[in-house]
């Protein structure tokens, strides 16, 4: 206890003394209690708008601030890419140890984690057949490590290990286990605490609107920003953001803060599945952003054992840029089809249903059914999708309700009893949603009186705007 307080009581002393502000109204907690190891607290009211803190600039541990940027060159840190550019430097800072100006950073940082890279088979067994296990990323991390990070790190060995004669040897050396196993952590802490930053000077290219496109935003550097790291989320109930001025990125509230509430970021709207992989926490709250993924093999295996599976038709999608690995099945609240079927898997089956003459007439068209239009036979299809995505699920999703009782507020790390249940969370939420779209499905398909009663209703007109409807953009 005394060495979390005085490791938060130094870090927040370095902080000022590296000329931030922090306002007397808020405090480093102690949270492990919660399962939710530190967070900032109010400890008066804190009205909207009002500052918590600035951080200047040159406290980010980043790219730009770290002292390899002026010895390794920029070109160098472009073809990393923002993520790894900040794991090697991240490295650096923290094999400096007391010499890093992040040293007192780095020990208020977690060296353990909860996230998906670090549970063992039979705890990621649970989340059954959860699009996430495929997600985790760990070999792809180290292929990234051992083909592009270490060769920088060896280039450019006298710098990395300056003043050390072992240089070459050291650099030779990070291809051990230990070392990946640290570069594993950086990723880690990037993944769960480091902000995209915005420059203070935008190069940015914005709409009318002021937005910058996605690819503007994945190519933001990225950055550890001390304090505004320490706060945690819990979906909607952020009340703080933070903004980037020129000199500083200044944490505000968003709404008025009583004393006692604990202030909230917002980590986007996550479903629970990749809140465990990044994060590697979740919260009921999340429930709203859950999503099933369906993979565009399994539409693939449905489609070839229907007939109706066809390579120039999918080609013809691909052009149209609809064909993806897979689909997404979101929540909705009031709960539609419309809104929960991803349009593009409803395009894709509607297009492999249609006669081949029609099918001739919109390509020559270049148009695409309407996701809105959904046919009596694309609607039996898709149910037989969904029921057999159900049933990738060694579970069902009564079993699972049945003995489920919440996630236990057990401590320590690696907890087996919490993960599983976590991960059963997860995989009731996925159930659920996917048996709300399956009822719905089958009363369309009772309604409407089943294939032969319904013919497929054509628009050769309207364009089709894709991406607008039920597909949730992922943060
Ligand atoms: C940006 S950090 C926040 C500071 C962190 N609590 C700490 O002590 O270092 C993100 C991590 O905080 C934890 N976290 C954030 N929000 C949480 C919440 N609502 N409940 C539990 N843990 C949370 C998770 O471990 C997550 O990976």
């Amino acid at each position: 206890m005394a060495d979390f307080d005085g490791a938060g009581q130094a870090f927040l002393s370095w902080l000022q003394q590296s000329g931030a502000e922090i306002s007397p109204k808020i405090k480093l907690e102690d949270l492990r209690h919660a399962q939710a190891g530190r967070g900032v607290v109010a400890t008066q009211d804190i009205a909207e708008h009002e500052l918590l803190f600035r951080i200047p600039r040159s406290a980010i541990l980043s790219v730009e601030n770290s002292i390899l940027s002026k010895e390794i060159p920029a070109a160098t840190f472009d073809t990393l890419g923002p993520w790894l550019s900040l794991i090697l430097v991240m490295l650096y800072e923290y094999l400096n140890g007391d010499a890093s100006n992040w040293a007192a950073c780095f020990s208020v940082l977690p060296s353990e984690f909860e996230t998906l890279m670090y549970w063992t088979e039979d705890e990621l067994a649970e989340l059954q057949a959860s699009a996430v296990v495929n997600k985790i990323g760990k070999e792809s991390a180290n292929e990234m490590f051992l083909e592009q990070l270490i060769p920088v790190i060896k280039e450019f060995a006298h710098v990395f290990f300056a003043d050390d004669d072992r240089a070459p040897q050291k650099a030779e050396e990070m291809r051990d286990e230990r070392n990946l196993t640290l570069m594993h952590r950086m990723g880690s802490l990037i993944m769960a605490y480091a902000f995209d930053v915005e420059p203070s000077v935008s190069h940015k290219d914005v709409d009318e609107e002021g937005y910058a496109s996605e690819d503007e935003d994945e190519a933001l550097p990225k950055g550890m920003v001390p304090l505004a790291d320490m706060l945690n989320a819990d979906a909607d109930r952020n009340n703080a953001r933070l903004f980037y001025e020129a000199d500083s990125l200044d944490m505000k509230a968003l709404k008025p803060i009583r004393a006692g509430d604990e202030i909230y970021n917002d980590y986007g709207p996550l479903p629970r599945s990749d809140l465990l992989r990044r994060y590697g926490y979740i919260t009921d709250n999340y429930a709203q952003y859950d999503v099933v993924e369906v993979s565009m093999d399994l539409v693939t295996d449905l489609a070839t054992t229907a007939s109706i599976y066809s390579e120039a038709r999918i080609e013809y999608l691909d052009e149209k840029e609809v064909i993806d690995t897979g689909y997404d099945i979101t929540v909705s609240d009031p709960f539609t089809l419309q809104e929960s079927l991803s349009p593009e898997l409803v395009v894709l089956v509607e297009t492999l249903l249609l006669p081949d003459e029609e099918f001739e007439h919109l390509k020559m068209k270049g148009k695409l059914p309407k996701p809105e239009r959904m046919t009596s036979k694309g609607t039996e299809f898709l149910h037989r999708l969904v029921q057999t995505r159900l049933a990738q699920y060694a579970s069902s999703l009564d079993d699972d309700v049945r003995d489920f009782t919440g996630i236990p507020n057990v401590g320590g790390h690696g907890s087996k009893e919490r993960r599983f249940a976590m991960a059963k969370a997860v995989r009731i939420g996925e159930k659920r949603l996917l048996k709300q779209v399956e009822d719905a499905l089958a009363e369309k398909v009772a309604r409407e009186g089943g294939a032969s009663k319904r013919p497929r209703d054509v628009d050769e007109e309207g364009d089709v705007e894709m991406g607008g409807t039920g597909k949730r953009q992922r943060a």
